[in-house]
Parts: C-alpha cells; structure tokens; sequence
C-alpha cells in the first residue's frame, strides 16, 4: 500500500493572506508536485488566476481546481468529492494537495469528508492551518475590510447571515491545528506577543502559533513536506542546526523589508530523534501526542517498527492533530527502530523532548 497523499486545508478571512501564503509555499516546494483546491464564493476566481499565474513548475495549471458552488461545507458531496477522486485518479498524482477554503465556510465538514470510502485510504488529513490577519485582529476587526466579509457571507444562502464574525473567527481558531498570526509586519514586537498568547490561550492545547510577514514560511513547516522522507532525516536534521547558527545574527538588525528572502528558517529548528520498535501503536501515539503538547512541538512526522509487525507504522502530528498508520513492509536491510523529526520553534528543547519521547 503506498503512503497516504496529506492534504492541508488553508483556512482564514478574506484578505489574511492565504494566497500570499500560498503562492510562497509553491515557489518554494523544492520540486515536490503540489495540487490546490480552491474554494472562492464571492469573487469567483480571482485567487484561481492570481495562482495560476504564478508560473511554478511546481504547479502548473492542470494541478489549480476550483470548487465554484458556494460554500464547501454544503457541496462536499457533489463538488469536493468528485474533485478529489479526479485527481487521485491521475497518472501521477500529486505529493501533497492543498486546500484553501473561503474563510467564511467552515472546516470541520472538509475534515470529516477524508473518511468518505474511496478517499480515506489515499489521502490523510496533515492539518488545519488557520491564517489570521494579525494588524486587523489586533484592531478588534477581525479582517481587513469587515464589509467585504460580510458581503462575501451575502453571496451564499447557506451560511448563516446572523453569527457575528466574532464568532466565526472563534471556530476558525478553535479547529486550527497550527495558527499564522500574518502581517507581523505591521505590528510592534509587544503586539505581535500580545496576539500570540491570546491565540495560544484560544485555540485546542497543543496549539502553535507562528508569525510570518507575507506567509513567508518555510514548507516544512507548513506542510511538513520532505520531513520524514526516509533517507534524509539526518541530513535535513545537520542542515538546519547548521542554518541555524550561520544566520543567528543576521536578524537582529535586518529588518523584513524584503518579504520573500528567506531568512525565516532561522526561527524554527527540527532535530531526530530514535527510538527501539514500539510495541502498542495506540499508546506510542497518546504518548507522543501528550510531549507534543508538554513541550510546544509544531510538527512531528516519522516511522516506526511496531514489535511483531513487518509493517512499518507512519506517524505525523501537527499540533494536536497526529495520524498513525501502517504504510509499508519494512525491508530486510531496515533497522527495526523508530525515528522521528521534531520541528519547531527556535528554542525547543531537543534533550529534554528526547529523554520525553523515550521515556
Ligand atoms: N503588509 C502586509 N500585507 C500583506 C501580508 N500578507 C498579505 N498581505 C496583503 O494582504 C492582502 C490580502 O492577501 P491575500 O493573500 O490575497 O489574502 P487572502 O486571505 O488570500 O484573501 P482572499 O483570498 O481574498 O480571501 C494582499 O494585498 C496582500 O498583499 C503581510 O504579511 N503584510
């Protein structure tokens, strides 16, 4: 059975950012074949084109969908479906789907749609990412412009006209696996902290919130892609504490008034950890999900040899949200053991998250 395609849902109010996220995780994505669903009411197409001008190799048109009938929460059945099995179908189906949803429906029916038959077997769920507009939540506003919200919530009967967006963005934050305070440029260093520890105390424990200036995150992070690939772990583990230390004292006086360099690899650090074959897998990944949450990981994705099994046991968390399942044969030259890479935020703690994990 091949490993599973993770899809990541984009989520957030109109003008967060999430195209601008978006189009920097493909010019980005190192190669890797990333196909985008795009659920835009209100104004039809727009983000559709702007992505499909990108001109990414990573992403060419035929990889772009639109979903174009209203709110994804009430077409998953004769839209999202349809459109997934498509491109599940393809002679070479992507590495990794995204899905950007109007911030206005919401994702907990998307989510629920991974374990329709047909799909649950192809694709996993790797998380919600919830993108927030930091200068406007700061405001007490909740998006750029709240008329143009509201009008987007207009164009579709189906969503209730009624909730204030208050609310609404409560959901948002409350189903987030990872959150993205954006526009971080806007604000002072004491707002952009104030923001984050609210959010932090908002959303699900185990919750981490990342701040970026134009979505410029590292795909990693974002998507998880290439962690857990099975022959550069350590590579990618001597790269980053590398980068790391290199770039450390360029931040302090370099201002971010170049949004697309790359120096934002600098605040986060990924590292491995091995472990012996596991023996329960549903325990292994209470275990695991509980030195996520005690020890603010953002992300955790690897392998694992589960004591009597030849079937290796996948594992990825982001957040709270963590996916275990049996992928392949292990080989016959494969060490039964565990490995794991642990990403998060400059700072973390890698003795003390090893010694957890193992413990
Ligand atoms: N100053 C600043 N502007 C940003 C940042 N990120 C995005 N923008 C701008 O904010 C506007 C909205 O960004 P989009 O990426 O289109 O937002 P969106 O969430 O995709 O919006 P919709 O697709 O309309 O729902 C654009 O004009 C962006 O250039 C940021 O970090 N800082």
């Amino acid at each position: 059975m091949p490993a599973k395609i993770p899809a990541t849902v984009v989520t957030g109010f109109l003008g967060a950012g999430k195209t601008t996220l978006i189009r920097h995780m493909l010019a980005n994505a190192n190669g890797k074949r990333i196909a985008l669903i795009i659920n835009e009411f209100g104004d039809l197409g727009v983000d559709g084109d702007i992505l499909k001008g990108c001109g990414d190799e990573t992403c060419s048109e035929d990889d772009i969908m639109e979903l174009s009938n209203g709110c994804i929460c009430c077409t998953v059945a004769d839209d999202f479906i349809p459109t997934m099995e498509k491109l599940l179908a393809r002679e070479t189906p992507p590495d990794h789907i995204v899905i950007e949803t109007s911030g206005l429906a919401l994702p907990q029916p998307l989510v629920r749609a991974f374990n329709w038959p047909g799909i649950s077997t192809k694709v996993t769920v790797d998380g919600v990412v919830t993108v927030v507009d930091g200068k406007a939540v700061t405001e007490g506003r909740f998006a750029h412009s709240v008329a143009a919200v509201d009008a987007q919530r207009k164009l579709d009967e189906n969503l209730d006209h009624e909730t204030p967006l208050s609310e609404l963005f409560e959901d948002q934050v409350a189903c987030a696996d990872m959150l993205v305070v954006n526009k971080t440029d806007l604000l002072t260093p004491a707002e952009a902290e104030a923001l984050t520890e609210r959010l932090k105390s908002e959303a699900r424990g185990g919750v981490q919130v990342v701040r970026a200036t134009h979505g410029a995150l590292p795909v990693d992070v974002l998507l998880g892609q290439g962690i857990g690939a099975e022959h550069d772990l350590e590579a990618r583990s001597e790269v980053h504490h590398h980068h790391h230390h290199d770039h450390d004292d360029h931040d302090d006086d370099h201002h971010d008034d170049h949004p697309h360099h790359d120096h934002d690899h600098d605040a986060f650090t990924s590292f491995v950890v091995t472990l012996p074959e596991i023996t329960e897998p549903d325990a292994f990944a209470a275990h695991v999900a509980r030195v996520i949450a005690d020890h603010d990981i953002l992300r955790l994705k690897g392998f694992a040899a589960v004591a009597g099994k030849p079937m290796r046991l996948t594992l990825q968390a982001v957040g709270p949200r963590i996916e275990t399942y049996f992928d392949r044969p292990l080989g016959a030259d494969e060490t039964r053991e565990t490995r794991l890479v642990v990403i998060g935020q400059a700072g973390l703690d890698s003795v003390a998250i090893a010694a957890a994990l193992a413990a």
